[in-house]
């Protein structure tokens, strides 16, 4: 107990502690988990930022350098009592007291991690560092979202968690495949030698509203491209095979992946496998018949298939996608209408 010196004497104070803030009372500060989304004004990080955002108990922190991201996602958020977004780029340290992290910082699309490969890798692995340093100091959850090209261009098909992966060391996709692997040895590292509780989750493709309209990932790209009656650009040989998962399944797995109790690491994805061929074709049909499908230029060391095996999603976490690509492209066509201004006809 604080003592005070009153009448040159020392005596206890018994006076009761301060009456806090009468807004301390009010609804928005009843939240009881303080959660970090780094990389949250980005396209999954913000559909991930509304859905925690529906629960009351929740205060969310942003943190995000908008290389890829923006605050337009976000806007709907920006001045609510439980939301703080803050610009910071997390190659440097962040002081923070939070209960969980959920760790998405990290451009995705092969473009924009090309563009700037050593900063990619920076962020990967100082960033991945840095966040685990602050879990540590802090005693947080934390969740990083790593990929399903840590198992590179795959021999074992469809893959499934045990499976070390095929990845080019040295390539042009390294500094984010094996950016990504590093930070799940750095996970766990601190996981057994700091006692950290990790998650992992191996995202694979995901696509749905949100997207940067030039992103540069396939599914955003062929819609755009229908929309705006160019031509669809399939990448040779065009066999290639994605498995694209819907955002709100995504969403959901990863809350459900951090609630849980396995540290992971975990496949989250659709298993539905799609040759890029059949992908345009699809939205060919589905947004545009009149457009055309060429082929053009690969670029190096594009895996030639993926499929997640997600037994253990549907074992250990109770969870599986639902939605299906001929049900995801018209919410994704929605909002890629509207951004690019070319209304249904
Ligand atoms: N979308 C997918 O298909 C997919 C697949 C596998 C893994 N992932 C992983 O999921 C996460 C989110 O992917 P996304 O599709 O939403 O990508 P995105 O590019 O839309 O979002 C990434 C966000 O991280 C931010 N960011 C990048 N570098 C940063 C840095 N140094 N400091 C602070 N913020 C930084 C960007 O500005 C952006 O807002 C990434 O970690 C990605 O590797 C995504
Ligand atoms: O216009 C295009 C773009 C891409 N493609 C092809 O579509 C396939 C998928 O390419 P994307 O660029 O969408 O994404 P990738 O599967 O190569 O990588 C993605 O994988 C998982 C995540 O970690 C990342 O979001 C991203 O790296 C590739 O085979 C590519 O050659 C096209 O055929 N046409």
């Amino acid at each position: 107990m604080a003592k005070e010196a009153s009448n040159g004497e020392n005596h206890v104070n018994t006076k009761p502690p301060p009456e806090p803030s009468p807004l301390r009372k009010a609804k928005f500060f009843q939240a009881n988990m303080r959660i970090l989304v780094t990389g949250g004004a980005g396209f999954i990080g913000s559909h991930l930022v509304d859905k925690l955002m529906q629960n009351e108990k929740n205060e969310v922190i942003v943190v995000d350098n908008y290389f890829t991201g923006s605050k337009d996602n976000l806007s709907q958020w920006i001045g609510h009592p439980r939301f703080e977004l803050r610009r910071h780029d997390i190659t440097e340290p962040l002081l923070i007291e939070v209960d969980k992290i959920y760790h998405l910082a990290c451009p995705a699309s092969p473009i924009f991690y090309k563009y700037n490969p050593v900063k990619t890798i920076k962020t990967n692995v100082i960033g991945t560092l840095n966040m685990l340093g602050l879990a540590k100091r802090v005693g947080a959850r934390i969740l990083l979202t790593s990929t399903s090209e840590v198992y590179g261009d795959p021999l074992v098909h469809p893959q499934d968690e045990t499976y070390w992966g095929n990845v080019n060391p040295i390539g042009v996709r390294s500094c984010y495949d094996e950016g990504k692997r590093v930070a799940e040895t750095l996970m766990f590292d601190y996981h057994r030698q700091h006692g950290i509780e990790i998650r992992i989750a191996r995202i694979f493709n995901t696509y749905g509203p949100r997207m940067n309209i030039d992103d540069g990932r396939v599914v955003s790209n062929f819609i755009a491209q229908a929309i705006r009656d160019e031509p669809l650009t399939v990448q040779l040989p065009g066999t290639q095979t994605r498995s694209f998962c819907y955002v709100s399944d995504m969403v959901d797995g990863l809350i459900r992946l951090m609630e849980g109790d396995h540290t992971g690491p975990i496949n989250i994805g659709n298993p539905g496998e799609f040759t890029m061929l059949e992908l345009a074709e699809t939205v060919k049909e589905m947004i545009n018949p009149k457009v055309k499908i060429i082929t053009v230029e690969n670029t190096p060391d594009d895996p030639r298939q993926r499929k997640p095996d997600i037994t253990k999603a549907k074992e250990l976490l109770g969870w599986e996608p639902k939605v299906k690509l001929r049900d995801g492209l018209p919410l994704m066509e929605d909002d890629f209408r509207k951004r690019i201004g070319v209304p249904r006809k």
